[in-house]
């Protein structure tokens, strides 16, 4: 009854997709789960871009496509479309993580300010640590075989997971098996977690569910575990002053406490959880997708690693300067096209109404409703992208071209990356913008180099991409795809390790 109840309603106020009626539109409602992706494209190009409302598993959502829609959205206030409260609702964070996780954000400001700062210092260690992992984790795995076949996904998971923990706790934690388990199975479990509770257990159960889970899981205490001899060791070089303070994460968020006063390391622990969180698996499966690219469509290796041979030092990466990686366009322009083609899922920036909200054509959205951009339907749109649907690793660099020698200009800007705009929603927009996107942007692209540089790939079918996976509006990479990996025998460094 309440969802027939939300479904008059948005009936009312806005068009809305499938059938109406209780049983008919609660099937639909199921059945748009298996076909998220098409059914949004569909609705979005049959309602012509307006505003509409759609139904997953008696949620009623309502989406935005048009430039001025998703404008409004990314910039509604916080108190009226809420992401915080979105967040909150979909993934039920007060009860499998606890208040803390997301009453303090401090780890945001320090984000914004200190690591994105900081870019220039990170890059040495952050290379670092990618050719230690990338020596650990895929040279083991590749042996004395010509060619190896290695599952993608959880190799990289690994990968990703040192080198970013490289930057927020240093070498020896980044490197400690039992820390990495649970930096990486942390977002994994929540994300598991959440809708369950939120479909399948009554709200009343929902407390009682939760502490049950924390405490079988307990993901805070068993980080409180592992960064207290850190934290303790920090606090004693702060009163040092001959000492040298590490420059990374866990240091940060220690310096970002009030004057006089020290964060519990209860809170310490619950901001790296939430860093890793924010940080991993984003960066973890948008990579994953560009090795999908890259091995199915190999002559954009050569084309890659032409350019990185042209910019970095291709036996030595210690000299490695992020100045240079900078000046790799191409290889810019396929993780920006990798995004756009395939990102975190159909439905991006979720809102919750807290407030009554008006959009400037009048479409009203009372509180209770929730908000988000039909974000596959914008990247995918022939009207802002020529033939939108086909993957074209140069589309953006193509883009660039003649602004390189000023690379200041508002186009160069435009076409990178790290940049959006109402028809690139990669890292979202508005208040709630991406702020860790140059950090994954840098790795991104470390990585990529480091790769073209050092392995031949294939797909085991030659040039057929491993199916993106979705789970509702949500996409994953093929979990269990395999890529074949080749060391390049001509080059010193891979052999070297
Ligand atoms: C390829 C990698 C990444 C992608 C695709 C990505 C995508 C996004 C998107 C779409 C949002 C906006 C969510 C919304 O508006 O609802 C967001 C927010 C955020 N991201 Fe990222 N992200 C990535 C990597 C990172 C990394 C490496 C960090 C940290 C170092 C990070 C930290 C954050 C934080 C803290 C927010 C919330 C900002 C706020 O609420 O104001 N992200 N990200």
């Amino acid at each position: 009854l309440k969802l027939n109840n939300r479904a008059r309603r948005a009936k009312r106020y806005l068009p809305a997709n499938g059938f109406r009626g209780i049983w008919l539109n609660y099937s639909d409602s199921v059945w748009n789960c298996f076909r998220a992706k098409s059914a949004i494209r569909d609705a979005c190009f049959g309602f012509s871009g307006s505003l509409f409302t759609f139904s997953l598993l008696g949620q009623w959502v309502v989406l935005a496509m048009e430039k001025d829609h998703v404008r409004e959205l990314c910039n509604a206030p916080e108190d009226v479309l809420s992401m915080e409260a979105a967040a909150e609702e979909l993934l039920q964070l007060r009860h499998t993580v606890g208040p803390l996780f997301s009453d303090e954000l401090y780890h945001i400001p320090v984000i914004r300010t200190k690591l994105n700062l900081n870019l220039e210092e990170i890059f040495p260690p952050l290379v670092d640590e990618i050719h230690a992992a990338f020596s650990d984790i895929i040279n083991t795995q590749i042996g004395e075989a010509d060619w190896a076949s290695i599952k993608v996904l959880p190799t990289f998971s690994r990968i990703i997971c040192r080198a970013t923990n490289r930057i927020l706790v240093g070498s020896h934690l980044c490197r400690n098996e039992e820390y990495c388990k649970l930096a990486s199975g942390f977002t994994n479990d929540v994300l598991s977690i959440g809708p369950v509770l939120k479909f399948l257990v009554p709200k009343s159960l929902r407390p009682l569910v939760g502490m049950a889970y924390r405490s079988l899981f307990s993901h805070q205490k068993r980080m409180e575990k592992l960064l207290i001899p850190l934290i303790k060791d920090r606090r004693r070089l702060r009163h040092d002053p001959v000492s040298d303070i590490p420059n990374d994460m866990l240091s940060w968020l220690m310096e970002a406490s009030p004057l006089h006063e020290e964060y519990s390391t209860e809170s310490l622990s619950m901001r790296m959880l939430n860093v890793n969180f924010v940080a991993l698996h984003t960066t973890t499966k948008t990579f994953t997708h560009a090795i999908y690219c890259l091995a199915s469509q190999p002559q954009y290796i050569s084309i890659l690693r032409e350019e990185v041979e042209q910019q970095l030092d291709s036996g030595n990466t210690t000299t490695w300067t992020r100045e240079a990686l900078g000046r790799c366009v191409k290889l810019d322009s396929f993780l920006k096209e990798t995004l756009r083609l395939h990102g975190l899922g159909a439905i991006w920036m979720p809102r919750l109404a807290v407030s009554d909200f008006s959009f400037s054509d009048g479409t009203h959205i009372p509180p209770g409703y929730f908000v988000a951009t039909a974000a596959t339907a914008v990247h995918e749109n022939d009207a802002l992208y020529e033939n939108a649907r086909d993957f074209n690793g140069l589309r953006f660099s193509s883009m660039r071209k003649g602004t390189l020698d000023r690379p200041e200009t508002e186009k160069d800007w435009q076409y990178r990356m790290t940049s959006n705009s109402e028809s690139y929603l990669a890292f979202g927009g508005g208040r709630h913008l991406c702020p860790g996107r140059f950090f994954a942007s840098m790795e991104m692209k470390c990585l990529m180099a480091y790769l073209v540089l050092h392995y031949d790939l294939k797909t085991l079918k030659d040039g057929v991409r491993p199916p993106d996976e979705w789970f509702g509006p949500t996409s994953s990479p093929a979990r269990n795809a395999r890529v074949l990996f080749h060391r390049r025998q001509d080059f010193p460094s891979a052999s070297m390790d």
